[in-house]
């Protein structure tokens, strides 16, 4: 391992990731596999878990495409120097930030969007102009395989690099030094790779989970609420980062939030759910156990059918559910919606906060103020209003978690900053030393009193009439440079790098009034 991450970094020092047009066309060749290898990808998608194509399709490949797309149109932009504001001691400077690229990063994905968890980031180390090891979840092997047979056919092998495989394989990964690691997953596995890259002081996103509430207000259309939130909690069969993990409602409004999520689920699977091609299967056995032991001493009253051979779930509804029971101390990551009761909104921001920070909130209403209120009051990951999980798809918005759902962010211009180094760039000349005795010793109170002139910016009468002095002196002593040298600066500006004009002698005094405007 450690071999293929110096290789990497040999390629990456070479200066070869780094240049606009390479990393455009290797965003284009990534498009390219997905378009031509399409099919491929979707049928490992679908047989990881047991997903139609067509749902793999909008799922994961528009995600990607769509990320992909944004970094051709943007890239340009998010990758050239910023112009910076400068302070009056360095405004004949230039100043600017230039973000650069990390060096090697490592990005280590979940299988439960198998794809997207691992090419989005990988969208984002490309476009930043990194060298990057992908390593796929095991669990959803399919996608793991046909991602470590496609890269290496369209993007170059010397800079990214699939490595598949478990525990052991991630573990020596993560003995290797890294100059970032984005690691999508549960909150213990995110522990071990914190851990892993303090040794180096690599940063890390770690994009973790958490129990996501959905708060249904009583003002609200309860049809449309109901809709969305099926939709966006049997999605995928519940294993989804940001799925409304449970309801938070008045007791009054249970009984009609379960009949109308049962009504969408006949209208979106039919009658037989388990025959729907729109409804997955629980990814592994571990996993089906420990849902179905969530059901334990729960008022099913919607569901609850299991089938171990298939891995099947039923959309479950648990009404009257005890805070305290164990379907509210993990994350469900799985078909089932409990209720719980609150007795109005104040009561369900504090069971928020009374628990660890989620990926994800959502907040039903008709009333904005409501679900403003909501979101000044609690913290999350992300929010959306009146509907779920459509904050990922926006990737003009950050996407991570707060707390214990996780730390940074991904997902358009903030993939690329996360893979970039704000990297500050001051440029001056070699002239002007008049000002900089300013800040060379021996210090006095002058000096001192002229650095708050120039920093602070505390104007003060005496100041101000010696620096229109000062202006009128240097505009006579461009104008006499120029009829000598017959040159006009481009910028049309003054420049004291040029006219060397500020002298601040030990003698001259300005005032050191407190506020500056004593004098
Ligand atoms: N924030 C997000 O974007 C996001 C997305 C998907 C999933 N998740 C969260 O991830 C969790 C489900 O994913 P998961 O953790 O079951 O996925 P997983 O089992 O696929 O594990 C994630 C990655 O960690 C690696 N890994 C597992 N054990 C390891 C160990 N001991 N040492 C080093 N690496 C190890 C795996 O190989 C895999 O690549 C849920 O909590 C879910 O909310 C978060
Ligand atoms: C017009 C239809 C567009 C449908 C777009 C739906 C996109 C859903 C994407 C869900 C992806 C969720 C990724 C979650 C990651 C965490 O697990």
């Amino acid at each position: 391992m450690e071999r293929q991450v110096q290789r990497l970094r040999q390629t990456f020092r070479s200066g070869r990731s780094r240049p606009l047009r390479f990393r455009l066309q290797q965003l284009e060749a990534l498009r390219r596999m997905v378009q031509e290898r399409e099919k491929d990808i979707l049928a490992a998608i679908a047989a990881d878990l047991s997903k139609s194509e067509l749902n793999a399709y909008s799922h994961e490949v528009i995600t990607i495409l769509g990320e992909i797309d944004f970094m051709l149109g943007n890239l340009p932009e998010l990758a050239s120097a910023r112009p910076a504001k400068k302070n009056l001691l360095t405004m004949m400077d230039e100043a600017y930030v230039q973000p650069e690229p990390l060096g090697v990063v490592l990005i280590i994905g979940a299988w439960n969007y198998p794809f997207v968890l691992t090419l989005q980031p990988l969208v984002g180390a490309i476009a930043a102009g990194n060298a990057a090891i992908v390593k796929p979840s095991e669990l959803s092997e399919n996608t793991a395989k046909i991602l470590a047979e496609l890269l290496p056919q369209y993007l170059d092998q010397d800079l990214y690099m699939i490595v598949n495989g478990g525990v052991e394989e991630t573990t020596e990964l993560l003995r290797q030094r890294f100059d970032h690691i984005l690691y999508t997953g549960n909150t213990a596995v995110g522990k071990i790779v914190m851990e892993a890259a303090a040794k180096h002081l690599t940063p890390v996103t770690l994009e973790l989970g958490g129990k996501s509430p959905c708060y249904i207000d009583r003002d609200c259309d309860l049809d449309v609420a109901c809709r969305r939130i099926t939709w966006g909690k049997y999605m995928n069969c519940g294993q989804t980062c940001i799925a409304p993990d449970y309801i938070l409602c008045e007791a009054s409004l249970q009984d009609q939030i379960v009949q109308k999520i049962k009504d969408t689920v006949k209208d979106f699977y039919g009658e037989n759910v388990k025959a729907s091609p729109d409804y997955e299967r629980i990814i592994n056995l571990r996993h089906f156990k420990r849902i179905k032991s969530l059901l334990e001493g729960q008022k099913i009253a919607f569901g609850g059918e299991t089938d171990e051979a298939t891995r099947y779930i039923a959309p479950t509804i648990l009404t009257d559910v005890d805070p305290n029971s164990k379907v509210m101390q993990e994350e469900i990551f799985g078909p089932i919606l409990p209720i719980v009761s609150v007795k109005n909104v104040e009561e369900a921001i504090n069971f928020i906060n009374d628990r660890e920070k989620p990926l994800a909130l959502y907040i039903f209403s008709h009333n904005n103020k409501l679900i403003k209120r909501v979101i000044d009051e609690t913290s999350s990951g992300g929010v959306t209003g009146n509907d779920v999980i459509m904050h990922f798809t926006v990737n003009s918005l950050p996407f991570g978690g707060v707390g214990a759902s996780g730390m940074g962010a991904y997902h358009g211009k903030y993939s690329f900053d996360t893979f970039s180094h704000q990297r500050p760039c001051l440029l001056k000349g070699l002239k002007g030393e008049s000002v900089n005795k300013l800040r060379y010793p021996p210090n006095s109170e002058s000096k001192v009193s002229w650095s708050k002139f120039f920093l602070l910016k505390q104007f003060n009468k005496g100041r101000l009439q010696l620096l229109l002095l000062v202006c009128l002196v240097a505009v006579a002593a461009v104008i006499v440079k120029h009829s000598v040298h017959s040159r006009v600066p481009s910028s049309g500006q003054m420049s004291f790098r040029d006219v060397d004009l500020l002298d601040f002698p030990a003698s001259s005094s300005p005032c050191l009034g407190d506020n500056g405007t004593s004098c």
